[in-house]
C-alpha cells in the first residue's frame, strides 16, 4: 500500500513540544538523559521524521538557530518567511538600512541640532533578538552623518548565548564603537530587567530610570558591571558608567536596535510614557517592527504570512481550540495565525496562567497539568476538528541551563504526551507531534573565550515530527524522509481533509 493510500482524514491534534530538538546522546543532552518513554516510541516508529527548523529552511540567515517566533510561524505558513533578523541583515547588506530616509532623517536633524542618539538593545550575537552585527551598522551611519554625541544603552545577554559571556561582548561593543569612530556605552543592564516580558513593571522601570535618567550603580567600566552580578549575564544590576553618565535630553534621538520585539515592547513602550511625563520630546525608531502601544516607526518592515493555517482552516469552516501556558501562549495564537492576534471565526484561545515570577528550575513541570488537563478536555469535545497546543517545558526550563531541571521537563513533558494520546485514542484523533526548534539536545557550548559552559540556548539541529494515527488498527503513514517546519501546514490540512493552501510551498508528508 502507498504512502497515499494509507493516509486517514478526520480530527487531530497539533502538539509542539517547544525546544524539543534531535541530536545524539551525549551528557549534555537533557533530552537523551532522561527516561521518557512514549517520546521514544514514538521517534522509533516509521510515521516518524525529523524536520529542519533553523537556517534559511524556516527563512533565517543561514546556521542560525532556530526560534519560537519563526518555528510557529512557518508551523503556520507552510512556507519559509524571511524573518526580522534575515531582512535587516539583507537591508545592511544592499546599503538600504543606511541610506533609509527614516534614519537620515534622525540623523541630519541630531548631527544640526547638536541632540545625542540613544541606542538600546541586547549586546550578543545570539540571533534572537539583536545582533551586534547591527549595532555595528547604526554606529557607522551616525559617524558618517556627524552626530556629535552616540551613547550605547547595553543589554546583557546569557540566555541566548553562553552564561558569562557579556564581558566579552560588551569588549567587542567598544571595538566596533572605535572602529566606528563614534559610540560610547553609557549604561549597562541585565535581559532580566530590561526585557521583562511578563509584566513585572518593576523591573523593567530599574530599566526605564537607567536609560531615561542614568539612575543606577555607578560602575568605573562595563566589565565592572557585568562581573559584580551575583545572577549571571540575565541579572547585571542597572548599572551606569561613571565617566559617561547621560539622562535622555529633550530633543534627543532613541534607536531600539533588538529586531525582536517579544521582550523589548515593555520596556519600549515604558520608556517612551517616561519620556513624555517629563516632558522630553525623543524622535524614536525601531529597526524591525515591534508590537508597542506607541507607534514607533521601523526601518525594516516585516514579512506578509497571510495565507497560513489559520486562513486556509477559516475558509473551510473547520473549528479550533488554541491551548498553551503564558510563556507560549503567543506563539500559538498570534504567531501561528500569522502574527495575527485576532481570533478567526470558529476559533477559541485558552491561555493557562500560573504564579507570576515562576522559578523554573524548582518547578519545572510549570503549569504543564493545566495545559495537558485543557488539552485532553477539548479533544473530547466532538464538535472540535483540531486542538492547537504548545507543551512549554522543554524549552522554558531548557533556558535556564540547569540540566537536571530540563531532565525532569523533558520527563514531565513525556507522561502529559502520553495522556494526551490516551485522549486522542479515546476520541479517535490523529496526532501530529513536532518541536519548533531545538533547545534540550544541546545544554552546554564553547563559549568565545573558548570554554565550554552551561547553555540554555537554541540549537541548529532538526525536530522530531510524528504523526500518530486515530486508532491502533488505522495503517501506520511512512512519512517522507526530508521535512521542514514548513510541511506541517499541508500536513496538518491532509489530515483534516483539505489541499494545502495557494501560498504554501511546504508539501503533506504522507
Ligand atoms: O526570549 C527568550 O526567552 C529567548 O531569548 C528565546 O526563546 P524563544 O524563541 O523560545 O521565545
Ligand atoms: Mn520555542
Ligand atoms: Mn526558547
Amino acid at each position: 500500500m502507498s504512502s497515499s493510500e494509507a493516509a486517514f482524514t478526520g480530527p487531530g491534534i497539533l502538539l509542539v513540544l517547544d525546544g524539543w530538538g534531535h541530536a545524539d546522546a551525549s551528557d549534555d543532552n537533557a533530552l537523551t538523559l532522561a527516561h521518557t518513554p512514549v517520546l521514544d516510541e514514538l521517534v522509533a516508529g516509521p510515521s516518524s521524521t525529523l524536520a529542519q527548523a533553523s537556517g534559511e529552511a524556516v527563512g533565517l540567515l543561514p546556521g542560525t538557530v532556530g526560534n519560537s517566533e519563526i518555528g510557529h510561524m512557518v508551523i503556520g505558513a507552510g512556507r519559509p518567511l524571511p524573518y526580522d533578523s534575515l531582512l535587516v541583515q539583507q537591508h545592511i547588506d544592499s546599503g538600504e538600512l543606511r541610506d533609509n530616509p527614516r534614519l537620515t532623517a534622525l540623523l541630519d536633524t541630531l548631527a544640526a541640532q547638536g541632540g545625542a542618539l540613544h541606542l538600546v538593545g541586547l549586546c550578543s550575537d545570539g540571533q534572537i533578538h539583536a545582533h551586534v552585527g547591527h549595532l555595528s551598522e547604526l554606529l557607522a551611519a551616525a559617524a558618517a552623518r556627524q552626530v556629535p554625541r552616540v551613547w550605547i544603552h547595553a543589554i546583557t545577554d546569557g540566555r541566548d548565548v553562553a552564561d558569562g559571556t557579556a564581558g566579552t561582548y560588551l569588549a567587542q561593543v567598544a571595538a566596533l564603537a572605535e572602529t566606528a569612530g563614534t559610540g560610547r556605552i553609557a549604561s549597562v543592564v541585565g535581559r532580566g530587567y530590561a526585557m521583562d516580558k511578563a509584566g513585572n513593571l518593576d523591573l523593567t522601570d530599574r530599566a526605564v530610570h537607567l536609560v531615561a535618567d542614568g539612575a543606577g550603580v555607578e560602575v568605573d567600566t562595563a566589565a565592572e558591571a557585568v562581573d559584580a552580578s551575583e545572577r549571571g549575564d540575565e541579572w547585571v544590576s542597572p548599572s551606569t558608567l561613571r565617566d559617561a553618565s547621560v539622562r535622555i535630553a529633550d530633543g534627543d534621538g532613541l534607536v531600539w536596535f533588538n529586531f525582536r520585539s517579544d521582550r523589548i515592547q515593555q520596556l519600549a513602550d515604558r520608556l517612551l510614557d517616561h519620556l513624555a511625563v517629563t516632558g522630553r520630546v525623543v524622535d524614536t525608531l525601531s529597526l524591525a517592527q515591534y508590537d508597542t502601544r506607541a507607534d514607533i516607526p521601523a526601518l525594516v518592515q516585516r514579512a506578509d504570512a497571510s495565507g497560513g493555517l489559520a486562513d486556509e482552516l477559516t475558509a473551510a469552516g473547520v473549528r479550533t481550540v488554541h491551548i498553551a501556558e503564558a510563556e507560549k501562549f503567543e506563539h500559538v495564537t498570534y504567531y501561528i495565525n500569522g502574527r495575527d492576534a485576532t481570533a478567526r471565526d470558529g476559533e477559541e484561545h485558552v491561555r493557562i496562567t500560573g504564579d507570576g515570577k515562576p522559578n523554573y528550575i524548582t518547578r519545572p513541570r510549570m503549569n504543564l497539568d493545566r495545559v495537558t488537563a485543557a488539552v485532553v478536555e477539548a479533544a473530547a469535545r466532538p464538535e472540535v476538528d483540531l486542538v492547537v497546543a504548545n507543551l512549554a517545558n522543554i524549552d522554558v526550563v531548557g533556558h535556564t541551563g540547569d540540566l537536571a531541571a530540563t531532565v525532569t521537563a523533558c520527563e514531565a513533558t513525556d507522561a502529559a504526551v502520553g495522556r494526551i494520546l490516551a485522549a486522542a485514542g479515546d476520541s479517535r484523533r490523529w496526532v501530529l507531534a513536532v518541536g519548533d526548534h531545538g533547545n534540550a539536545e544541546r545544554m552546554a557550548k564553547r563559549a568565545p573565550d573558548g570554554t565550554v559552559r552551561p547553555y540554555g540556548g537554541h540549537t541548529t539541529n532538526p525536530v522530531p515530527l510524528v504523526i500518530v494515527p486515530p486508532t491502533a488498527d488505522t495503517p501506520t503513514p511512512v512519512l517522507s524522509e526530508t521535512a521542514t517546519l514548513a510541511d506541517v501546514a499541508p500536513t496538518v490540512l491532509h489530515l483534516l481533509g483539505h489541499k494545502p493552501g495557494s501560498a504554501m510551498t511546504g508539501r503533506p508528508l504522507l
